[in-house]
């Protein structure tokens, strides 16, 4: 196996001619109601003091929206990266700093937790405070689909709720011309003097997709729906970054242990114990061989399989069609350790690719960030 020392935006460049990328076209899924909503948008934000802009820490450039970016670079914002659990930490170093060489306020956060939301909070009324003495002020949540808007706004009425037991949620006059849009607006108290409002309705902005990686990395991080642009597609654009980036490499601490298993299920729960030592016996018995347990043996027989077929394969990296034939000997490969069984290959194929895809975005294949830095622009 040879392969040379690429950048991530020499790889983006290099993905996004490839067969499997090229082959269904430039990704486009454009709802309706997202450009309707996008209009309703642009009135709100007229209101808003301040705008926390989410986007995916994972894609914390393809998840902006830049037809927004114009309006949002003039108001007061602060960009959430949200499921920091799932992104790389030091990668999202390099991406604070990189907002913050622009003065862009930027934070970190898991809209899963509380402790994480109240962070997110703290800056908004800190911001908020530094610059106006207005006595209410309102701020708005934005971001393209999936970010995580509603988790974080949930987040946000929790932290609210304990704050101000009994919420009064504030009313304010019509927005915007369209007959039938939104009349009112809601919002949780999260602090007095000044009274701050959180819109309580997240605006969901349209992601412009200008080239087939954005699509690519947009669906592999759900923001685009998987049928835009299937699923076999996105599992080998995933494969093409995990061989470029040789990481099953990382994952060698599998390889000593793992290389005894056969892969049939049966022998499940004696490969995964030789793969965690005693600790698993221990931990099994505690838990009665429960779902976690399978699940984390299922993760390391994949890990084990791209490994294995990574570090064997002794066609040149470089070339594309030698990465793109690597992809496909995984792909079939993953069927053992995925448990996929069916007479048809077709079907075989999207099974795998599905279950790879679930495993990547629940972060069992470890954090990642698909940007490069060095491109960033706000
Ligand atoms: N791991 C992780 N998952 C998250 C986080 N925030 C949200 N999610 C999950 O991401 C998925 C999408 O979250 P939503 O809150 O529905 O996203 P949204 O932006 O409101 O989505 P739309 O309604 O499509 O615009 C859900 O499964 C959430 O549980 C996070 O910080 N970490």
């Amino acid at each position: 196996m040879k392969a040379g020392a690429e950048g991530i935006r020499t790889i983006g460049r290099r993905i996004g001619k490839m067969r499997f990328a090229v082959s269904g076209g430039v990704v486009q899924w454009f709802p309706g109601h997202m450009f309707a909503a996008t209009r309703v948008i642009r009135e709100r934000l007229k209101l808003a003091d301040l705008v926390i802009e989410v986007r995916d820490a994972r894609i914390p450039l393809s998840s902006a929206n830049e037809d927004l970016q114009n309006v949002l670079s003039h108001k007061r914002r602060i960009i959430a990266l949200n499921k920091k659990d799932l992104a790389n930490p030091n990668m999202m170093h390099h991406w604070i700093r990189s907002f913050d060489s622009k003065k862009q306020d930027c934070i970190a956060v898991n809209a899963l937790s509380k402790h994480s939301v109240s962070q997110l909070l703290a800056l908004a009324e800190l911001k908020l405070k530094e610059v106006s003495s207005k006595d209410t002020m309102l701020v708005m949540v934005v971001g393209v689909p999936n970010v995580g808007k509603s988790a974080l706004i949930n987040s946000i009425h929790q932290i609210a709720v304990s704050r101000f037991p009994v919420q009064e949620k504030i009313k304010r006059a019509t927005v915007g011309r369209l007959p039938g849009v939104t009349q009112d607006i809601a919002g949780f108290k999260i602090s007095n003097r000044p009274s701050i409002y959180v819109l309580d309705t997240p605006g969901i902005l349209v992601p412009r997709i200008h080239d087939i990686e954005t699509g690519l990395k947009l669906a592999l991080t759900g923001a685009v729906k998987d049928s835009a642009v299937g699923e076999e597609r996105l599992a080998q654009y995933l494969l093409a970054i995990l061989n470029i980036r040789k990481t099953p490499l990382h994952w060698n601490n599998l390889m000593n242990s793992a290389k005894q298993s056969d892969g049939s299920s049966p022998e499940l729960v004696e490969r995964v114990s030789s793969i965690f030592g005693n600790s698993f016996h221990k931990r099994r018995k505690a838990l009665d061989v429960t779902d976690i347990m399978y699940v984390e043996g299922l993760v390391k027989e994949v890990m084990y399989t791209l490994f294995t077929t990574l570090s064997e394969y002794d066609g040149d990296l470089d070339d594309d069609a030698c990465l793109e034939s690597l992809i496909d000997i995984q792909l079939m490969s993953l069927q053992k350790p995925l448990k996929v069984v069916h007479k048809s290959s077709e079907v075989v194929r999207t099974m795998v690719s599905k279950k790879l895809l679930t495993l990547f975005r629940t972060g069992k294949l470890g954090p990642f960030i698909l940007d490069d830095v060095s491109e960033a622009i706000m």
